[in-house]
């Protein structure tokens, strides 16, 4: 059976070799070595859990998804950006999905030129080609989904990564895919609470994995986040930064949202 994941990665190979013909990987990579140097995302995020301040928020520039179709107009990605950073985000997440999520990579142009936190290029990577596109668009930051890498993919890219001076938020969302991140050196490794096969949510699953986490990496609970409860009950339960999404787009005031929910950690102790 074709999973929502197979779907959306076949449409993403598409586009990227549409890219590729436009800008080739000799020109990618020269954009990329002549970007400033990425900030330092493992920083950014790590020891989150001892921070007096709050749990840390990755904050994410996101107008649609395949499970809820729009979710926000978002006309202006930099100032939205702006607000979370007002609001104490410690990295913009910017979606650059075309098909389903309806981002681009002028989006991240556009945070990059916003801020000056760390920003990370949420998509789907399969093909090095996008790492040095998101090295030469300003992120610092990459997702490296491992439901939807080998381990051999998952190496490389990591170390690729690496080598660009770039981060990678390693996405799991299963004990056998925390070990796979794990055994490849992953320093900062997210439990996304959706299945990305089936889109189902269930805000519990991250207390279910947390367990499996490795005492060294840098914890992220990934989705599901409705209110300040769902951010206490992650930071509770040990994560280091909450990705957030679909609440904040929709909320009206962004930078106040921001800051309920990362405060939500220090009034809701368990
Ligand atoms: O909108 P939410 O439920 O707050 O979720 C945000 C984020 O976790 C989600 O967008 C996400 C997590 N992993 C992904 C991988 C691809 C696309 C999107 C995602």
């Amino acid at each position: 059976m074709v999973s929502v994941l197979d779907s959306i990665i076949h449409g993403v190979r598409e586009d990227l070799e549409q890219r590729r013909i436009a800008v080739g990987l000799e020109e990618i990579r020269a954009r990329a070595a002549a970007s400033a140097p990425a900030l330092d995302a493992h920083a950014a995020l790590s020891a989150g859990r001892a921070d007096p301040q709050g749990v840390r928020i990755i904050a994410e520039v996101k107008r649609s998804s395949p499970s809820k179709g729009e979710l926000a107009e978002i006309p202006d990605p930099g100032s939205l950006a702006r607000a979370y950073q007002s609001g104490g985000a410690s990295v913009i997440s910017v979606l650059t999905e075309g098909r389903r999520f309806n981002g681009s990579l002028a989006d991240l142009d556009a945070v990059r030129a916003a801020v000056e936190i760390p920003v990370l290029r949420k998509d789907f990577m399969v093909d090095e080609y996008q790492f040095y596109e998101a090295r030469a668009h300003g992120a610092d930051l990459v997702l490296l989904i491992v439901a939807a890498l080998d381990d051999a993919q998952l190496q490389s890219f990591l170390t690729l990564t690496h080598e660009l001076g770039m981060e990678a938020l390693v996405e799991a969302h299963t004990e056998e895919e925390i070990a796979r991140a794990a055994a490849v050196g992953a320093k900062i490794v997210g439990v996304n609470v959706r299945n990305l096969k089936t889109l189902e949510v269930d805000v519990a699953h991250y207390s279910t994995m947390a367990r499996h986490l490795p005492d060294d990496v840098v914890r992220v609970a990934e989705s599901g986040v409705t209110g300040p409860a769902v951010v206490a009950d992650y930071a509770a339960e040990g994560a280091d930064a909450v990705l957030v999404g679909e609440a904040l787009v929709r909320d009206g005031e962004p930078a106040e949202a921001l800051r309920r929910f990362r405060t939500a950690s220090l009034v809701q102790e368990h």
